[in-house]
C-alpha cells in the first residue's frame, strides 16, 4: 500500500488522542436547571426524572453553594407555583414576594458570583398550563408579551443576571429589552429561547412543575420539529431585538439546528438538553442497556461539538463532579 498518511496515527494511544481532541467539556459550559418549591427543608423526587429533585428554597440555596463549589457558574431557576395561585394572566408571576423573586434574592445573596438566570413564561402560573394568556382557546401574543416584560423587570429587580423568556411569543425579546432599559436594569441580560420546538421530550419537565397544557398543545407558538430554516429566522429576529444569548431546545435531537445557528450568529449559542433526553439515558442505564457515564458524556459532547457554547443540562452537577475528579 502507498498511503500518503495513516490517519490511525492520531488514534494510536490515549495521549495522542487527547492531544488532538477537538472538543472538550468545561464545567463553565453548563447551566444547571433548578426546580424550586414552597416549604421547608424538603427535597422531592420527580418520578419521570430519576435522580433529579425539586427543592424547597432553603435546600436550593445549599445546592447552589454546592454547584458553585463544583466550579459551575450558572443556574436557571424554575418555580412550582401553587395551584391556588394560578390564573389566566400570571398575576403571581409579578408578585415581588413570589417564590421566584425570593429565590433569586436568596441565591444571589448566598452565592453572589453564581450567574442566576430565570425562566420567563406564564405556563407554571397559568391555570391552562399555556405560555400565554388564553382567550377563546387561543394563546394571545401581544397581551402576553406585556406581562412577560413586567415579569422580566420583576426578576431583574430581585437581582437576576439574565432573564430567559421560554414562551416563543413574537416580539417578546425586544419588549423585554425596552422594559429593562426603561426600568434602569441596563445590566440584566436576555437568554432567549429562540428556536424552541414543540417537542414530546418536555414531558418529564411538565411532571416536575405540574405545568402540562390543560387543553390542546403548544404548536401555535413552539416550532414544528420538521423545520430548519424557520429556526434561523427566529434566531435572527431575537438577535436583532437584543438577545445576548440565543438558545436551541431540545438539544440532542436538534444538533443540526445548533450547528446552523452557530454558523449564523455572533452571539453565544446555548442548547437545552431537556428532561426527556435526560430521562431516556437514565432509563436505559437503569435497565443496563447503556453505560451511564459514557452515554452522558457522549451526548453532552455532541451538543458542544454541534456548536453550543453553553448547555443547560440536568446532568451538569454530575458532569462537574466527574470533571473535578479528572
Ligand atoms: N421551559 C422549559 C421547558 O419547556 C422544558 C424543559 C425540559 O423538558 O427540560
Ligand atoms: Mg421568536
Amino acid at each position: 500500500m502507498h498511503l500518503h498518511r495513516r490517519n490511525r496515527t492520531l488514534r494510536k494511544n490515549e495521549s495522542i488522542r487527547k492531544m488532538v481532541e477537538e472538543t472538550t467539556l468545561r464545567t463553565e459550559d453548563f447551566i444547571v436547571p433548578m426546580f424550586i418549591i414552597e416549604g421547608h427543608r424538603k427535597e422531592e423526587d420527580i418520578p419521570s426524572m430519576p435522580g433529579y429533585k425539586r427543592y424547597t428554597l432553603d435546600v436550593a440555596v445549599e445546592m447552589a453553594i454546592k454547584y458553585r463549589n463544583l466550579g459551575l457558574r450558572s443556574v436557571l431557576l424554575f418555580v412550582k407555583c401553587k395551584n391556588e395561585l394560578k390564573d389566566n394572566t400570571g398575576a403571581e408571576a409579578l408578585n415581588p414576594e413570589g417564590l421566584m423573586q425570593r429565590s433569586i434574592r436568596a441565591i444571589k445573596t448566598a452565592v453572589p458570583d453564581l450567574v442566576v438566570m430565570t425562566d420567563v413564561a406564564l405556563d407554571p402560573y397559568s391555570t391552562y398550563g399555556h405560555d400565554g394568556i388564553v382567550a377563546d382557546g387561543e394563546i394571545l401574543n401581544d397581551p402576553t408579551v406585556e406581562v412577560l416584560a413586567e415579569m422580566a423587570v420583576s426578576h431583574a429587580e430581585a437581582g437576576a443576571d439574565f432573564v430567559a423568556p421560554s414562551d416563543m411569543m413574537d416580539g417578546r425579546v425586544g419588549a423585554i429589552r425596552r422594559a429593562l432599559e426603561q426600568s434602569g436594569h441596563t445590566r440584566t441580560g436576555i437568554l432567549a429561547y429562540s428556536a424552541k420546538y414543540a417537542s414530546c421530550f418536555y414531558g418529564p419537565f411538565r411532571d416536575a412543575l405540574d405545568s402540562a397544557p390543560g387543553f390542546g398543545d403548544k404548536k401555535t407558538y413552539q416550532m414544528n420539529p420538521a423545520n430548519r430554516i424557520e429556526a434561523i429566522k427566529e434566531v435572527l429576529d431575537d438577535v436583532k431585538e437584543g438577545a445576548d444569548i440565543v438558545m436551541v431546545k431540545p438539544a440532542v435531537h436538534y444538533l443540526d439546528i445548533i450547528r446552523e445557528v452557530k454558523n449564523q450568529v455572533h452571539v453565544p449559542v446555548a442548547a437545552y438538553h431537556v428532561s426527556g433526553e435526560y430521562s431516556m439515558i437514565k432509563a436505559a442505564s437503569e435497565k443496563g442497556w447503556l453505560h451511564y457515564q459514557s452515554a452522558v458524556l457522549e451526548a453532552t459532547l455532541a451538543i458542544k461539538r454541534a456548536g453550543a457554547d453553553l448547555i443547560a443540562s440536568y446532568f451538569a452537577p454530575e458532569i462537574a463532579g466527574w470533571l473535578q475528579e479528572r
